[in-house]
């Protein structure tokens, strides 16, 4: 892997403590990093190279999930950092870091690849970027890419807007958009799993599937984010792109060996085909949701408007449940359901297929029969199960349903961030979000947006610990369907094990 300066906006905050250095350092341990590496932190807080390095020791151990014990091992991961202050307004600090980096490339007889990691708030994205343009920072011999967190917008204008002044200083093959749904491992494996197996390729359309539910349900609340979250609310936190990302990767057709321009044109294509919402008729597809006080298990919670900084009178969302339509060959006529929500019952980010019964269609009297599923569970556990039927000898030979589970192991499987921040080391977009996508997403999200504005959709509140509003219910029971997996007891059939393996990382 070709030699790579990681400049990174940001080194003090959170998001570099939890994922960022446990990623690079996970990434150091299976030896994907390039040979000639080096990150320079960025902050305004004054920093001694020591003291970062010991900063960023202190945060792997307390949130790498790998042992970091090996003090040789750790020692040379660490000596690769430096820190240099900088404010994003003060020019001369871009100056100094572009001179820090040119020493350090000249003593390593490096070429000047540098690697732009902002995980700062999205409202210093455009000068960051502006000023590394201008002070000559990109300008170097060897590739330059920027990595940008979200929010990526906050509508479709905002969006537009960053979009476009990103673009002075980065093509947009330079650009890479986190999602971090993206970096998931089944998410990355949805793609593989539908390429390579005929039988799925096979069901894979609107002949079989009679609709689709994608759920992200989490227990937290809005914690100590009111200041970010009271202004987004679910539709934007998680709506408008993890769960749409993951809508596209699941019903993307794609060619063997493809390529990241390949899911780039297919995702696009999705996009444009997903039936666009009125404004008038978003109350009839959308749930609006926000959590009331509540038991999440065995704890009482509190309501979100007694959540700390959190006005009284806030009508912000905590939960949405949407139901859409892909008007295209394959997907024509076949819903799509996708839910989530804070202070839910429990954590879970699965998507299942049901599939059509034509037995039930065609008259014949099958009362016990149950649609086959086939579930991909993405977190916290990573999965994937088959219901079928079987015969129930023990009563009256009737059908009964059973699950064919197969759990990957916790070992070794990569994070997030790992798996993001090698592809973009690769300078391999396949598993980020393309502009063309995102533009696409906030357009259809727009309307939801602007309806919410205007109050035309009720917001209905949820105990928390429950599945959202009942609402979100009857969404799909008037199709004459449920959310599977619910009710826990559903989950009470037989089991037969799949084999557990390890996940190898020697690729
Ligand atoms: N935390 C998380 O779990 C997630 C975060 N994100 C996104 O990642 C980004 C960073 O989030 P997070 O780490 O939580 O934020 P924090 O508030 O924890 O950290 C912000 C960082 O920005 C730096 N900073 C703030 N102001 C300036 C300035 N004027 N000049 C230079 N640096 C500055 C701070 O350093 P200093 O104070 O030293 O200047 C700090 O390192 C955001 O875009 C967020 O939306 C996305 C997903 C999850
Ligand atoms: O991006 C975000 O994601 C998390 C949920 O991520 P997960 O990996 O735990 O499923 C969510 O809590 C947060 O509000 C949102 O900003």
């Amino acid at each position: 892997m070709e030699a790579t300066t990681f400049v990174l906006f940001g080194a003090t905050g959170d998001l570099a403590k939890r994922k960022i250095y446990p990623a690079l350092y996970n990434l150091f341990v299976d030896q994907k990093l390039p040979q000639s590496f080096s990150v320079i932190g960025l902050g305004r807080r004054e920093l001694s190279d020591k003291t970062f390095q010991a900063n960023v020791e202190q945060s792997l151990l307390m949130f790498s999930r790998r042992e970091a014990k090996d003090p040789v091992l750790m020692n040379n991961f660490l000596r690769a950092f430096r820190y240099s202050v900088l404010d994003v307004s003060r020019k001369e600090d871009y100056q100094k870091l572009l001179h820090l980096i040119e020493q350090q490339e000249e003593e390593q007889r490096t070429v000047p690849n540098r690697m732009f990691y902002l995980s700062v708030g999205p409202e210093f994205f455009e000068t960051i970027t502006a000023n590394i343009l201008e002070s000559g920072l990109g300008s170097a011999n060897g590739w330059k890419r920027l990595v940008i967190e979200k929010p990526f917008g906050h509508d479709l204008q905002s969006a537009r807007d960053l979009n476009e002044n990103l673009s002075k200083a980065f093509k947009e093959d330079e650009i890479f958009r986190v999602d971090h749904y993206l970096g998931k491992p089944m998410v990355q494996k949805l793609e593989v799993l539908q390429q390579n197996n005929p039988v799925l390729q096979a069901l894979w359309n609107n002949r079989y599937i009679a609709n689709v539910q994608i759920t992200a349900n989490e227990i937290v609340g809005v914690e100590e984010r009111a200041g970010y979250y009271d202004h987004v609310g679910a539709i934007r936190d998680m709506f408008q792109n993890h769960m749409l990302q993951l809508l596209m990767m699941l019903t993307i057709h794609l060619p063997n060996n493809s390529t990241s321009e390949n899911i780039r044109f297919k995702k696009k294509q999705v996009m444009e085909s997903l039936e666009k919402l009125q404004k008038e008729d978003v109350k009839s597809h959308v749930i609006r949701g926000q959590y009331g006080p509540g038991t999440i298990e065995g704890k009482t919670v509190v309501g979100y408007l007694s959540e700390p900084n959190i006005a009284a009178t806030s009508r912000n969302d905590t939960f949405i449940a949407a139901k859409l339509q892909i008007d295209n060959y394959f997907w024509r006529g076949v819903p799509f359901y996708i839910r989530t929500g804070k202070r839910m019952k429990d954590k879970s980010t699965r998507i299942v297929i049901e599939f059509k019964e034509p037995l039930k269609q065609s008259g014949a009297n099958h009362d016990n029969k149950t649609p086959n599923l086939l579930v991909f569970e993405i977190s916290p556990h990573e999965g994937i199960s088959l219901q079928l039927n079987t015969r129930d000898h023990l009563n009256k030979g009737e059908l009964k349903p059973m699950h064919i589970d197969f759990r990957e192991s916790r070992d070794h499987v990569p994070e997030a961030y790992e798996n993001l921040i090698s592809h973009a080391l690769h300078g391999d977009s396949a598993f980020f979000a393309h502009w063309d996508e995102v533009e696409l997403s906030w357009q259809w999200v727009q309307p939801i947006l602007d309806a919410y504005e205007e109050n035309q959709v009720p917001l209905h509140l949820y105990a928390a610990g429950t599945y959202g509003p009942a609402e979100s219910d009857d969404l799909l029971a008037q199709d004459g369907y449920h959310w599977w997996f619910d009710d826990k007891s559903e989950q009470e059939v037989e089991t037969i094990k799949g084999e557990h393996y390890a996940y190898h990382t020697n690729d």
